[in-house]
């Protein structure tokens, strides 16, 4: 069985050749994309001297001690500042964005000012070169301003577009088709369960987490325990699909009949992990789709998905290794676990920062792979390796699952 973080590093290495077409995209419509190329800065940001504030623009003496000027016309944002030349003691009324004109030195805000006529007095000296926005301060034309395989945020997207990008190349969005597993299961709608009935806890969890990456997502429903039908379903889902998630039937049970459908339709690449929960994640191929089963218990789907398929989802739209990577940071135990795990855990916990400033996480109470409850209370996922006892005190990798 692989431990973790090589069945990680396997899975992102064989997902890097699948990721998905490049198109040139308006960034109105590539909200969530992933950037296909590195785009550079156009212009001078900002693009002239601009005034930072509603006030006047001034030509002030060199010791910036005189406070009355000479007010001679008026800038607003998005006109031409070409007009006016200042002289020393002479100013414009001038706005927040507005070029600031030639001989401009200082620019003071309209509440430290008294005005009578065209005569400007302020209220304190103005500093030399106040509340002046200079070009290029925050950008040169040429600068690297978005790399390839960098999500295009809201912000990415804005930066993109004030350098007068209206189009990138991006990736396409992963095509995703989730089933659940198992003749117990039933829609949340069904009323009245009978018997061993129980609903689907995975399958909107699954389809949720994917539409928040941006994914655009299939519900293929409920498999029955029937390995003809599993196949049938799994073939039609790979025919639309970059991939296929499923949930349940992939352990060792008579009626776990995933693994057997993959294999007759395509290739099974690994099963099993030294993972807890989450071992009997299998993945693999048909054609051109990737197929990752998940175990059936609800906090192993978690888990597994977390840990393992988000990455690999990231990869497929087109991210780098380091960002699709799960992001980590340590936290100082306050609890300790005293049954040491041959199997890599990760469990269910609650991080906080102290008055201090140092960074607590506790383990809650519900740990076992069928308390879903747990999931949503938890802010982390906490690391055990392998073999290891915890103590009160000790440092701990966590891995923020809400953000
Ligand atoms: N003899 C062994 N039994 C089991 C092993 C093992 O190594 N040897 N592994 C255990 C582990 S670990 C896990 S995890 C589970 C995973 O099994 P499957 O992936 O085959 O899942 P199922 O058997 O179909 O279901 C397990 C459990 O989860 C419930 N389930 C399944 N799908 C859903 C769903 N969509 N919503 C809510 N609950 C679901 C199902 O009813 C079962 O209770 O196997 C262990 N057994
Ligand atoms: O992966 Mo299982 O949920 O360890 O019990």
């Amino acid at each position: 069985m692989l431990d973790y973080q090589t069945a990680l590093n396997q899975l992102l290495t064989a997902v890097a050749e699948r990721r998905t077409l490049v198109h040139a995209t308006p960034l109105r419509e590539a909200s969530a994309r992933v950037l296909a190329e590195n785009i550079h800065a156009q212009y001078d940001s900002p693009q002239f001297d601009n005034s930072a504030m509603d006030g006047y623009a001034l030509h002030t003496n060199e010791t910036a001690v005189q406070t009355e000027f000479t007010v001679i016309g008026r800038i607003a944002a998005g006109d031409d500042a070409a007009d006016f030349e200042l002289n020393m003691g002479q100013a414009v009324r001038i706005f927040t964005g507005a070029p600031i004109p030639a001989g401009c030195n200082a620019v003071i805000a309209q509440e430290q000012t008294e005005i009578n006529g065209n005569v400007l007095l302020c209220t304190s000296p103005p500093q030399l070169n106040q509340h002046i926005r200079r070009r290029g301060e925050d950008i040169h034309a040429g600068d690297a301003l978005l790399e390839a395989g960098q999500i295009l945020s809201p912000a990415a997207i804005g930066l993109a577009t004030s350098q007068g990008h209206a189009h990138a190349l991006t990736h396409s969005p992963l095509r995703v088709t989730v089933f659940s597993s198992g003749n117990e299961l039933r829609e949340p709608s069904t009323k009245g369960l009978i018997g061993g009935e129980i609903f689907d806890a995975n399958r909107y969890q699954l389809l949720t987490w994917l539409q928040q990456l941006g994914c655009t997502v299939t519900d293929g429903g409920i498999l029955p325990d029937h390995r003809a039908t599993t196949e049938t379903c799994l073939q039609a889902a790979a025919a639309t699909s970059d991939l296929i998630l499923t949930s349940g039937g992939v352990s060792v049970g008579e009626e776990d009949h995933l693994k057997a459908a993959l294999e007759a339709s395509g290739e099974l690449v690994q099963w099993k992990l030294l993972l807890k929960p989450g071992k009997p994640f299998a993945w693999g191929r048909m054609v051109h789709t990737t197929v990752m089963m998940l175990p059936g218990n609800p906090v192993a789907t978690f888990v597994t998905f977390k840990m393992l398929v988000e990455p690999a989802v990231r990869v497929l739209m087109g991210m780098s290794f380091e960002q699709a990577q799960p992001h980590m940071v340590t936290a100082r135990a306050d609890f300790a676990q005293t049954q040491p795990e041959f199997r890599r855990e990760f469990l269910r916990g609650v991080m906080h920062i102290d008055a201090d400033g140092v960074v607590h996480v506790k383990k809650l109470v519900n740990q076992g792979s069928h308390m879903l409850s747990a999931c949503v209370a938890a802010n982390v996922l906490i690391e055990i390796p392998p073999h290891t006892q915890v103590n009160v005190g000790d440092t701990l990798n966590v891995y923020p699952i809400h953000s």
